[in-house]
């Protein structure tokens, strides 16, 4: 890509999503990518854990999604982020934007820096904000015993602080002060279920380099120093067929409530016999949601796939007790 280099209008817009596992960002990239906005999104998704379920619960729009697995976005796969972008910006006017929603453990600031680093990306891309959804039933919690979701507030140009039927006002007065106190500059949006109208969070051009140089003040040298939680899990099991509900219900619904606290992130799609659907389940804790949703298409394998994500997981434990749910 040797072009001539491209001035700030021109440049492609991109939004780093991000947020702990869980806040509810691809809910949120889900309500952008439906709504009637007339615009062509390019999605780059990136998820914790080996079998890739984000991607499929993106929603099927014209959107092209492309899928980074199997590391952490600001880390391991970096390069790969750097790649799909170059990939990107040789597919110039197919698009209005770019929209990377980063895994619920990234660090924002390496992901950033990518946009200003890299000098290919930095001359086709401009970084329009970070926004960071964050969980106001959890995010007290995170914010002692993770980093990164401390990070994640800190970076944000906008905060949809999110569930906010979960709490209490009293909670909600607590967690949005915690937040104000990381970052004061932020525009914080209290939402449910990321209901926002959709120009809070996209073309704001609201990213601040004097500010992140403020906090970060080696944030454009390259080689950034990060830390990662090494105790963090991720145990994915498949089965390559269906799964029976009176077997599968039971046992997701306790383990959860029994192993809950160590259950950072849940997942899966599974397939249950005569359903055309695909169940979906998903779960924070030992708050669970699950529901059928799109067709398995006909030339796809009804396979089942859960992913764990958490401290002091019992991989066997889990391996076991789905596999125990085959139909
Ligand atoms: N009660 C409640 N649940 C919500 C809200 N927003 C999202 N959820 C649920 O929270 C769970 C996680 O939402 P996701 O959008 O998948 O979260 P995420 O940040 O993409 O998760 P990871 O990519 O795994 O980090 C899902 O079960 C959502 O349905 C909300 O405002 N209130």
């Amino acid at each position: 890509m040797s072009e001539a280099k491209t001035s700030s209008e021109e440049k492609i817009p991109v939004t780093v999503l991000t947020g702990y596992l869980g806040a509810g960002k691809t809910t949120l990239l889900n309500r952008i990518l439906s709504e009637e906005h007339g615009k062509r999104y390019a999605v780059v998704v990136n998820e914790f854990g080996e079998v890739g379920i984000d991607n499929d619960l993106v929603v099927g729009a014209d959107e092209e999604v492309f899928e980074m697995n199997n590391g952490c976005i600001c880390c391991t796969v970096r390069g790969d982020l750097i790649r799909i972008m170059d990939g990107l910006m040789k597919r110039k006017g197919r698009f209005d934007a770019i929209i990377v929603e980063t895994t619920g453990l990234a660090d924002p600031a390496p992901v950033a820096q990518t946009f200003f680093v890299d000098q290919d990306v930095s001359d086709n891309a401009r970084l329009d904000a970070v926004v960071t959804v964050a969980d106001a039933k959890w995010l007290a919690e995170r914010l002692k015993d993770a980093p990164e979701a401390k990070n994640q507030i800190a970076f944000a140009d906008v905060i949809l602080l999110n569930k906010v039927d979960l709490v209490s006002a009293d909670e909600l007065a607590e967690v949005e002060s915690r937040i104000r106190a990381i970052n004061p500059y932020a525009r914080l949006h209290r939402t449910e279920r990321c209901s926002i109208p959709i120009d809070e969070v996209l073309g704001r051009n609201a990213f601040d380099l004097e500010r992140i140089l403020d906090l970060e003040p080696d944030f454009l040298e390259e080689g950034h120093h990060h830390h990662h939680d090494e105790d963090m899990q991720s145990v994915s099991v498949t089965i390559e067929g269906e799964v029976d509900p009176n077997k599968f219900m039971p046992w997701i619904s306790n383990y959860t409530q029994v192993e809950g606290p160590s259950i950072l992130r849940c997942k899966g799609i599974v397939a249950f016999p005569d359903e055309p659907k695909r169940f979906v389940f998903q779960g924070v804790h030992m708050i669970l949601d699950g529901d059928v949703q799109g067709e398995w298409r006909a030339d796809e394998t009804r396979r089942s796939r859960v992913v764990f994500i958490g401290r002091d997981l019992k991989p066997d434990e889990i391996r076991e007790g789905f596999l125990a749910c085959a139909a």
